[in-house]
């Protein structure tokens, strides 16, 4: 059995970076927890950009768009990322939909789900409705406006969704029940790490979904290769040069041992340690936390 090597030296950190020229960084329980940006995190992809490294970003949380993405990587200081250093599943989904789907631009997508999903489908000019709709808040009842479908929607994307109730997940149940519409999921996680709890993830919300409709959507996110494969029409990389950083087994750390790079996992976010301890290859290393890689350099 080969055990996740632990990093905890200056000489560990140096080998890692000789062997690695492209970082892939998972967000949630990598970088920050919500608005809690984690420690010397900064600092590390400062360090690694100053050592010719290339960083590529890849969450699966599908509330905000790569736009919005950019913001709050400019809010907590980060310089020198652009857009397409950046791939949430909100993007991955909009895009797969569009381009491999070859949705028809004259129909609408129905989202369960937050704003992400809506923005990156308004940027490649598809029109969603539902998601985030106020009128969506008010309990659900046989009155509900909703009710009255739209003819025009052709997709559901359900996401993750911090409003989800009854309403949403009935009036979403109407457009499943077709099943001319197309049922897509941004990812699957069955749980989210917040600062200090661990909070129902997207899968959680979808599943219901799922049961009630008896139907299985297509999943855009981590582990999903075809995330993959856009960050690669866009970057080219060298996959055996390239490790991914996450702070879960089945999505991050599955996509990395999947796609061929190496696969490193920090304890900050889902998993810990004794669960790390009980794989077998995968991760390939592990690490307390992200600032460690600069915090051993002192
Ligand atoms: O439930 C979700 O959507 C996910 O748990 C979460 O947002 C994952 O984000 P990541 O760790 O991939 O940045
Ligand atoms: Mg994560």
């Amino acid at each position: 059995m080969s055990l996740p090597q632990k990093i905890t030296t200056k000489e560990q950190v140096d080998a890692l970076l000789d062997q690695y020229d492209n970082f892939l960084f998972d967000c949630d329980g990598v970088l920050w927890l919500g608005d809690h940006l984690l420690p010397h995190v900064v600092e590390t992809l400062a360090f690694l950009k100053s050592k010719g490294k290339k960083l590529i970003f890849v969450t699966n949380n599908s509330t905000k768009s790569r736009e919005n993405y950019l913001k709050k990587f400019e809010k907590f200081g980060v310089k020198g990322i652009t857009k397409s250093d950046i791939f949430g599943s909100a993007y991955a989904t909009a895009v797969y939909l569009d381009k491999v789907m070859k949705f028809d631009h004259t129909k609408k997508v129905w989202v369960l789900g937050g704003q992400g999903v809506h923005d990156e489908l308004t940027e490649l000019g598809i029109q969603s409705i539902g998601g985030t709709d106020p009128e969506l808040d008010k309990p659900f009842s046989d009155d509900s406006k909703f009710l009255k479908l739209d003819p025009e929607v052709g997709a559901v994307i359900a996401g993750l969704d911090t409003s989800i109730n009854y309403h949403r997940l009935s009036i979403t149940l109407q457009y499943l029940l077709d099943p001319n519409v197309i049922f897509m999921a941004t990812n699957i996680d069955s749980t989210f790490p917040s600062h200090g709890k661990i909070l129902p993830g997207a899968g959680s919300i979808i599943e219901s979904a799922i049961y009630s409709s008896g139907r299985q959507p297509t999943v855009c996110g981590k582990p999903n290769m075809n995330l993959l494969k856009a960050i690669q029409a866009e970057h080219n990389l060298n996959l055996e040069r390239s490790i991914m950083v996450g702070d879960r087994l089945n999505t991050d750390m599955k996509f990395g041992k999947d796609g061929g790079l190496g696969t490193l996992l920090v304890l900050t976010g889902i998993e810990t340690e004794a669960n790390v301890l009980k794989q077998d290859g995968t991760p390939k290393y592990y690490a307390d936390k992200l600032g460690d890689l600069y915090e051993l350099q002192k």
